[in-house]
């Protein structure tokens, strides 16, 4: 069971369970330094695509070739979840872009985590800038609907990250990790938690964080989970780096030791998004 947990990207859980196994034996094998963490790539396809380009996706996505080591996530628009549930390679889960802090009611426009389990969707992206800033997403709404999602048994990608204004005033660190804590607020268990570190000055403008940048902050999160959450999460989670990610850039990216993965937005609609995929060698 620990290994079949190992192999999909309960790492968390699986680490919990060696621990007991381990303090209850004196041979075990198994130390927390050894346990990687597994890639993890997801597609955010934003408000774009109709059906038949969406179909193109699908193709270039079936045609691959995946590296079967890394974990695919492709964020759909809630009208075409069903559709891309249904057509999806099997190595290819499926995300929504949102979803509401309840499980039903007078909530106009909205839809909630047992809708999602309902067509068989296991994974939501939340707090994403373009949520929190268009639509006002505060830091509590965004941990509140965390903490939703994850009571429903949906696996949540959730996004921080800060402006270009808060960077340039050397506020970078803060942001971060106030956006992290206020999850961290809501929730226990970071099993089923991917963070994705996206700087709101690289997303869509072609200004890629460079790989010692993301690195920085990356391995700076890290640590304060470690010091504020637990160093078993911190050794555990997955921490994306999302922001103008291309099949130019990946590779170097995937190279620093606390890139998890990515979270793309442009490139996930085309052909390269192969590529970012395949970028951890
Ligand atoms: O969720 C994805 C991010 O917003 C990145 O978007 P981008 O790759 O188009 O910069």
């Amino acid at each position: 069971m620990i290994i079949k947990l190992f192999q999909s990207s309960h790492r968390l859980k699986a680490q919990q369970l060696l621990k007991k196994h381990c303090n209850s034996t004196t041979s075990c094998h198994f130390h927390q330094g050894e346990m990687g963490r597994k890639f993890v790539v997801g597609g955010n396809w934003k408000m774009n695509g109709t059906k038949s380009q969406i179909n193109e996706i699908l193709a270039f996505l079936k045609q691959g070739p995946l590296n079967e080591s890394t974990e695919i996530i492709v964020g759909v628009p809630a009208i075409y979840l069903d559709h891309v549930k249904s057509n999806a390679p099997a190595n290819v889960e499926v995300a929504a872009q949102n979803c509401y802090k309840v499980d039903k009611g007078a909530f106009t426009g909205e839809i909630s985590p047992v809708m999602l389990k309902d067509i068989g969707v296991n994974w939501v992206i939340l707090g994403h800038s373009e949520r929190r800033q268009i639509f006002q997403e505060s830091d509590e709404l965004v941990a509140e609907k965390v903490s939703f999602a994850l009571s429903n048994g949906l696996r949540v990608i959730a996004c921080i990250g800060e402006t270009l204004q808060e960077r340039e005033a050397g506020k970078t660190e803060e942001v971060v990790f106030r956006q992290t804590q206020a999850i961290a607020n809501k929730i226990k268990d970071w099993y089923d938690v991917v963070i994705a570190y996206e700087p709101v000055w690289a997303i869509g403008t072609g200004k890629t964080a460079t790989p010692q940048q993301a690195q920085e902050v990356h391995q700076a999160l890290r640590q304060w989970i470690s010091q504020n959450i637990s160093p078993d999460v911190a050794n555990s989670i997955r921490i994306q780096y999302g922001g103008s990610v291309t099949g130019a850039n990946a590779q170097e990216l995937a190279s620093q030791p606390d890139i998890d993965g990515f979270l793309v937005g442009g490139a996930s609609l085309k052909p390269e998004f192969v590529n970012i995929v395949n970028a951890r060698q």
